[in-house]
């Protein structure tokens, strides 16, 4: 019964911008949000607003009895006596092994991002996570780290999963796992990272898994559930369970089912941490508050949220074009004239049952014909849409990480996570159905954390959808500027 349970609900809301005057309204509601929660939840710690084990960046919390001044000053205070930052080896220490951190350090990672300086301390702690916070700052190094602190290789059983929600990540975050990990010391055991993923050869994985069991594997949900239901691997001896783009999977109608039956079962474990991590967790209090009644996590889960102000990157610069329909092709051209981009993602909505059942052509493939036979620039036309089979889908996604410049043609498969740090332009042909597309489309730029480069996000929008535009830039509390060709 909620009035018994003594839960600790700890949210730590940072932000690496200093506050304004008057903060603004989307943050006090949240605010609020939490101390309701802590009063509903705690019932032997009315009064506090984060009750916590221990302190934890005392001067990061914000609490409802500073005021704005108060935390200007402290902030000031803190930038002025502020020293070196603080590197990874001063953070993992000891709890990665010397030989990750040797590696994290040749890959280049040196100074971690902000949500990694807050979030490792409270993972290596223990704690389960809610890891909420923009896109491209870094999420994925954060879990990684803290899977392997914890996996043990001398021990031939699967210590780590990772739940992605589509083929195209889990490629992704398994290439970077295996960088960290590094080939293995003579006469040392390795961290095996196996990708379970939509497409792959489930036989081959079959036999792998029970031959030698992966210390890590990296798995969409559909193949995974097909590997539990037979009992190829058993979930007991894991330590961490990691749910990336979490919100997507929550709201896939076909996922959502088998992602709570595996967190169901997961939270059985003994000894277990479970991480959960997404730049957008639409109604966040309530998420925790369901992550606590269901046991998905521990109690203490700890929501460590950047950025609730601005929920995206700061270095995008947004603007839009307001055309007719029949205009849309040939703006974008413009766009990609003038705009010369180094590497761009074209985004385009993806067909409507409507549109499929008349017989039309979608979207993407009219959109690929005119931009082979229109554009004339030097940047390789490619497409990326659920539709194609999983062969082509890599053959795009690996001529794009060969190396110049693209121009990628794709729907909302290539928002959600993909990390083409050398994108430079955004366009969305078609205005996001959503805020949270939004958020993660845009976000596909703007992924170098310590560069001052600003990357650019061009709408293309018909004046009868510009007030969809307009939703999301009052929702997402955005400018974007009108430009006219
Ligand atoms: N400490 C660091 N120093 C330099 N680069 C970093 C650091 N941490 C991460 N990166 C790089 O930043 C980019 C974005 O990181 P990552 O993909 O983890 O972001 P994310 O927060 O998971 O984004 P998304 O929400 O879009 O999935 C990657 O290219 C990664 O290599």
């Amino acid at each position: 019964m909620v009035s018994i349970l003594t839960t600790q609900l700890l949210t730590i809301t940072l932000s690496s911008k200093k506050p304004t005057n008057s903060p603004p309204r989307h943050f006090n509601k949240s605010q609020q949000l939490n101390i309701r929660f802590s009063f509903s939840l705690n019932s032997t710690n009315r009064n506090r607003t984060v009750p916590n084990s221990r302190p934890l960046l005392p001067a990061l919390i914000h609490s409802s009895s500073i005021s704005t001044q108060q935390q200007q000053q402290q902030q000031q205070q803190q930038t002025e006596t502020k020293p070196n930052p603080l590197s990874f080896r001063d953070i993992c220490q000891p709890h990665v092994p010397d030989h990750i951190l040797h590696r994290v350090e040749e890959v280049g990672y040196v100074v971690p991002t902000d949500v990694q300086r807050e979030a490792l301390p409270i993972l290596f702690d223990g704690h389960d996570c809610i890891l909420h916070a923009q896109t491209g700052s870094g999420k994925t190094l954060t879990y990684l780290l803290l899977i392997l602190s914890l996996v043990n290789p001398q021990r031939s059983t699967l210590q780590a999963l990772i739940v992605v929600p589509t083929r195209e990540l889990g490629m992704q975050v398994t290439k970077v796992a295996r960088m960290l990990a590094g080939k293995p010391e003579l006469e040392q055991k390795s961290y095996t990272v196996m990708a379970l993923l939509d497409g792959g050869m489930l036989r081959r994985h079959k036999s792998w898994l029970k031959a030698e069991p992966p210390k890590i594997v990296v798995a969409t949900i559909g193949c995974l559930c097909q590997m539990l239901e037979r009992n190829v691997f058993k979930l007991e001896s894991m330590r961490v369970l990691v749910i990336d783009e979490v919100d997507f999977m929550f709201n896939s109608s076909k996922q959502v089912s088998s992602v709570r039956k595996l967190l169901t079962s997961y939270s059985s474990c003994n000894n277990r941490q479970t991480v959960f991590a997404s730049a957008s967790i639409p109604q966040h209090n309530r998420f925790v508050y369901d992550c606590i009644q269901q046991k998905w996590t521990k109690r203490d889960v700890v929501h460590v949220h950047f950025n609730p102000v601005k929920p995206m990157p700061s270095c995008l610069v947004h603007k839009h074009v307001v055309c007719g329909k029949e205009r849309k092709h040939q703006i974008l051209l413009s766009l990609l004239q003038s705009d010369a981009p180094e590497s761009a993602i074209i985004f385009v909505n993806e067909q409507s049952e409507k549109s499929k059942k008349a017989g039309n052509a979608p979207s993407t493939t009219l959109l690929i014909d005119f931009l082979k036979t229109s554009y004339e620039g030097s940047l390789e036309i490619l497409l990326l849409e659920e539709d194609m089979n999983f062969n082509s889908r890599a053959a795009s996604l690996l001529e794009i990480r060969e190396g110049g410049g693209y121009l990628l043609v794709s729907t909302e498969i290539a928002a959600r996570g993909i990390d083409l740090p050398e994108t430079t332009h955004i366009y969305n042909f078609d205005v996001p159905r959503t805020a949270v597309n939004y958020i993660h489309r845009a976000g596909r730029t703007g992924r170098k954390p310590f560069s001052d480069d600003k990357c650019t996000v061009t709408n293309v929008v018909i004046s009868e959808e510009l007030f969809v535009l307009k939703r999301h830039e009052n929702e997402l509390m955005f400018n974007c500027e009108e430009i006219f060709l």
